[in-house]
């Protein structure tokens, strides 16, 4: 199995809904997504997938996210914007992508702070 990894920030506002003390009122994150793709084989240029294209991607979405409040991005908006909302937002986006690539797996990985991270990991389809 080989995996190629790239890493993007953005600073964006939010607040939670629910018991999470101080985080109900609104407040900002750097936040930094991690990514992460994996696959069987490699291509006969010799990657699995071209980190260029993929950091992109990958800075494209940051771009949308940064100086935002995520409870007012669509596809955020309505949702509890916790990191794991995060994760799974630019999952979606992100599968749309890689579909058809040959990739076998994509994991997300958000962080709030450098300490604190929610990632989500899963099969990308066929
Ligand atoms: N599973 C999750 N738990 C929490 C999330 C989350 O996204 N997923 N998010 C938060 C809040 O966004 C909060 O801002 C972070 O809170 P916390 O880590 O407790 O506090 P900080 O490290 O940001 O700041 P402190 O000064 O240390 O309080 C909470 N939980
Ligand atoms: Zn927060």
């Amino acid at each position: 199995m080989y995996e190629v990894l790239v890493a993007e920030s953005f600073e964006a506002a939010h607040r939670l809904v629910g018991d999470f003390g101080p985080a109900t009122r609104v407040h900002g994150h750097t936040y930094r997504v991690e990514v992460a793709v994996r696959g069987e084989r490699l291509g006969d240029d010799g990657t699995l997938y071209d980190l260029g294209k993929l950091g992109e991607n990958v800075k494209g979405l940051a771009a949308e996210l940064h100086y935002r409040n995520l409870d007012e991005v669509e596809g955020l908006a309505g949702k509890n914007t916790t990191a794991e909302a995060v994760a799974d937002f630019v999952w979606e986006r992100l599968a749309k992508t890689l579909a058809g690539s040959g990739l076998s797996s994509l994991t997300v990985r958000v962080w709030e702070n450098p300490n604190a991270c929610a990632a989500r990991e899963d099969r990308l389809p066929g």
